[in-house]
């Protein structure tokens, strides 16, 4: 891989004659795959996010765990305060960083920190450094009404709870009922009293309720950012679940979006957010969901660092705002793999026509694969394929998969 690397970085001099360029990176994402354990598609597909030798940094920090980190909840405690206690308990700790002032990173500790007297009052949660970042982006105020979209465990409801000093109200809804319980055993833990805690699709807000001040859609997603964590994800994601997933994505940013009354006096906000670094899932949904509802436009995170979202990537042109999101790796924050993206919710200018009153309608169902484009039949197949695994997670009967129509493609 090292001989690879040094070629690649100034090929015309380095490169052995009759060896092309892509020979050379060819055989990289090999080795890399084949040395790090990841399925070829997988290796390429991250591969094709960095320079050469800024990717073997980010598969090899995949290989290391992250900081332990807690973040304080300041319902119960104060930051200071939690700290000297758990010092007193043998706990090596110290703040995170300046950019949150609720954040612990943990270096050693002679108690299990997920056990102590404290964690069980609901003092702190464990939680990743990156994860504190989406609810820092949403910046929520007292008295408002918040829709935290896909929300179990847990970890962001609560510190939505927490910002709005336990005023206003925060839906916490997952689609995936079985979730919800560590979910409501959270809030009940960290005393949040402003949290209601429901299972729907996301796709069914806003017809479930809606006109809220913000929403925060922390998407479900392939787990590309948080490889240190979870090393199954190395083997076990496909091309196709990709597109699922940023089918999926595309359906639920629209009902987010819709979700938010612009009237909204102190917000009007929707938060985006992944914890996976490929384009399919973050800048492509973006910009999918600036080209389907031009009542949105994207702000500044106010999280102050991070790199910004890609406007172009392998052909691919997004919106020049798209520069305006952020992303987060492992190899340069030293925290899980994360992307944010804020938008601000305008008045929708009325449909003029009936056509366009339909389109705007549509789009949710009709999510459009844009700009790769995709056969319709197959995407009807992962929309019912989508569906299916819904009604399964409720635990309701689904039907058996429809064989397909031979006759027809013979
Ligand atoms: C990244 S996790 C959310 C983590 C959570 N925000 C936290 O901070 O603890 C994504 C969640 O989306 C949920 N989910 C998957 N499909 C969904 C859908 N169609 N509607 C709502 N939630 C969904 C999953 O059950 C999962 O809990």
């Amino acid at each position: 891989m090292k001989q690879c690397v040094h070629v690649l970085r100034n090929f015309s001099r380095r490169a052995e004659s009759g060896r092309s360029r892509s020979e050379y990176v060819d055989q990289l994402v090999a080795d890399i795959a084949t040395y790090y354990g990841y399925n070829d598609f997988l290796a390429q597909k991250l591969f094709q996010l960095f320079p050469v030798a800024e990717a073997i940094e980010f598969f090899e920090a995949n290989e290391v765990a992250r900081p332990v980190t807690i973040r304080t909840n300041t319902l119960k405690t104060r930051r200071r305060d939690l700290a000297q206690v758990l010092i007193n308990r043998g706990v090596n700790l110290e703040p995170i960083g300046k950019w949150t002032n609720v954040g612990l990173q943990v270096f050693e500790s002679s108690v299990p920190i997920g056990a102590t007297p404290e964690y069980l009052a609901g003092h702190y949660m464990l939680q990743a450094a990156s994860s504190f970042l989406p609810v820092v982006a949403l910046a929520p105020q007292p008295e408002e009404r918040v829709l935290d979209m896909a929300s179990a465990p847990g970890g962001k409801t609560t510190h939505i709870a927490a910002l709005l000093q336990n005023t206003g109200v925060v839906f916490a809804n997952d689609a995936n009922k079985a979730r919800t319980k560590s979910l409501t055993a959270n809030v009940h833990r960290l005393g949040c009293k402003n949290v209601t805690v429901c299972s729907y699709d996301g796709r069914e807000f806003p017809k479930v309720i809606g006109g809220f001040d913000r929403v925060l859609l922390d998407a479900p997603c392939s787990g590309t950012g948080v490889i240190s964590k979870d090393s199954s994800v190395k083997v076990n994601k496909s091309e196709r679940d990709f597109q699922l997933l940023s089918h999926l994505q595309k359906q639920l940013i629209l009902c987010a979006i819709d979700s938010v009354s612009p009237d909204s006096k102190t917000g009007a906000v929707v938060v985006y957010s992944t914890c996976s670094v490929t384009v399919d899932e973050n800048e492509a949904v973006v910009d999918y969901a600036l080209r389907k509802r031009p009542n949105v436009k994207l702000v500044d995170t106010g999280i102050g660092f991070g790199r910004e979202g890609f406007t172009k990537f392998r052909g691919k042109v997004f919106h020049p705002s798209v520069s305006l999101t952020r992303r987060f790796y492992p190899h340069v924050h030293n925290m899980d793999g994360f992307y944010v993206a804020k938008f601000k919710v305008e008045k929708r200018r009325k449909p003029d026509t009936s056509k366009e009153i339909a389109e705007q309608e549509a789009a949710v169902n009709d999510v459009d694969m844009e700009p790769t484009r995709f056969n319709d039949n197959e995407d009807q197949e992962f929309i019912e394929e989508s569906k299916r695994k819904q009604m399964k997670a409720k635990g309701l009967r689904v039907a058996p998969r429809k064989k397909p129509d031979v006759s027809a493609s013979v």
